[in-house]
């Protein structure tokens, strides 16, 4: 299914039968009707994508993509970009809270470079994707140029291919790059033609003077964006201008989910702005995304409205790195046993609510 174009590739579609298979088996369970709430959606929502009766997140594939971003110029956060690469090796090494809970969760966890300022470390186990050493300053120029996310797209498909070699049942994509939720947040104003002041947030802690200063920073992008792309304005175009090169690989690696049958839990703020584009590339692509949590970014719930997702947690976690949705698994991991390993009224010789 490779194409110079891989997010233009089909994608799966989810299967109705085994949707109705999994609706009838949960009304049969030994419960009131619609009783586990959300986990029965999870369990019928997953047996459709997994095309399966029992429905299964055992194979739990985690894709942390890190890159920089050249608008950290503009003093936009409050770490400095060699943070980048030196979360890079605590990813590999072990001790990011995203390996932390890969090992807990027993999830396979990679490290994708998608291109740093600094030198990443020679560490094996870091995925070399390099596009260039981070991002343009998106308040001044495109933060790439089209070879450049062609590249980032592409980065993300190979992640997704790889997921479906080691029989992945669940994806997660996870984010590292310092100053990204003022690329994340200026890609959804430019998708969902919102005021930057609606968007715009903390990210690693700015206090209100520092929001207000990344929010101008990502006003001037916006109208240098809107400058260059008034009548081709498309969601490549915002990702080229706006995005970061993990961003775009995330873009690419959830459809590259889709189009490969893969199921993918959605963590906070900045995925959540790549499945924004991701979904409006592809609208088809949204029955494939399950979402974890509700990040402490403010403008997370404006892009959730417009995804029409509803996640299933609310930690006031505001971290990234995929930990959000990493949480959100043992949830998931119980609604699949409890739809699989429940006994029905028959089985069980409990009388149902007819009786
Ligand atoms: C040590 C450290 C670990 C992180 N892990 C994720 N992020 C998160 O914070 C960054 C975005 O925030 P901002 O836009 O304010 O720079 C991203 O790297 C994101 O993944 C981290 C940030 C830091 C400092
Ligand atoms: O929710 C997120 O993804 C997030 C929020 C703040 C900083 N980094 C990531």
């Amino acid at each position: 299914m490779t194409t110079s174009s891989p997010w233009l590739a089909e994608l799966a579609t989810p299967s109705d039968t085994h949707r109705q298979r999994a609706l009838a088996r949960q009304s049969q369970l030994t419960k009131p009707a619609g009783s586990l709430g959300e986990l029965e959606n999870v369990a019928v929502r997953l047996a459709a994508l997994q095309g399966t009766d029992t429905p299964n997140a055992e194979q739990v594939q985690i894709a942390v993509f890190a890159g920089d971003h050249g608008v950290c110029d503009e003093g936009i956060s409050l770490f400095p970009q060699a943070v980048t690469a030196q979360m890079i090796a605590n990813f590999v090494t072990g001790g990011a809270a995203i390996s932390v809970m890969a090992r807990q969760l027993g999830a396979a966890l990679e490290v994708i470079n998608t291109g740093t300022v600094c030198a990443p470390p020679l560490s094996a186990g870091v995925i070399d994707e390099q596009v260039a050493a981070g991002t343009a300053n998106l308040a001044r120029e495109s933060a790439m140029d089209a070879q450049q996310l062609a590249a980032a797209l592409a980065a993300g498909d190979r992640s997704a291919a790889r997921a479906l070699e080691r029989g992945c049942q669940l994806f997660i994509a996870g984010e590292m790059g310092i100053g990204n939720t003022t690329s994340a947040s200026a890609l959804a104003c430019a998708l969902l033609a919102e005021h930057p002041t609606h968007l715009t947030g903390p990210g690693t802690g700015l206090d209100r003077q520092g929001v207000q200063h990344k929010a101008a920073i990502i006003q001037q992008a916006l109208a240098r964006h809107y400058q260059q792309h008034d009548d081709d304005a498309t969601p490549l175009t915002c990702l080229q201008s706006l995005g970061g090169f993990e961003i775009a690989a995330i873009t690419g690696a959830l459809i590259g989910c889709a189009a490969r049958g893969i199921p993918v839990l959605v963590d906070g703020f900045i995925v959540s702005v790549a499945a924004l584009c991701a979904v409006q590339l592809r609208p088809a692509l949204s029955c494939w995304l399950l979402f974890a949590h509700r990040s402490r970014e403010p403008g997370h719930q404006r892009i959730l409205d417009a995804l029409e997702a509803t996640p299933l947690l609310d930690l006031g976690m505001r971290l990234g790195e995929g930990s959000g949705a990493a949480v959100a698994v043992p949830l998931i991991r119980s609604a699949c046993a409890l739809h699989n390993q429940m006994a029905t009224f028959a089985d069980a010789g409990v009388s149902n609510a007819d009786g």
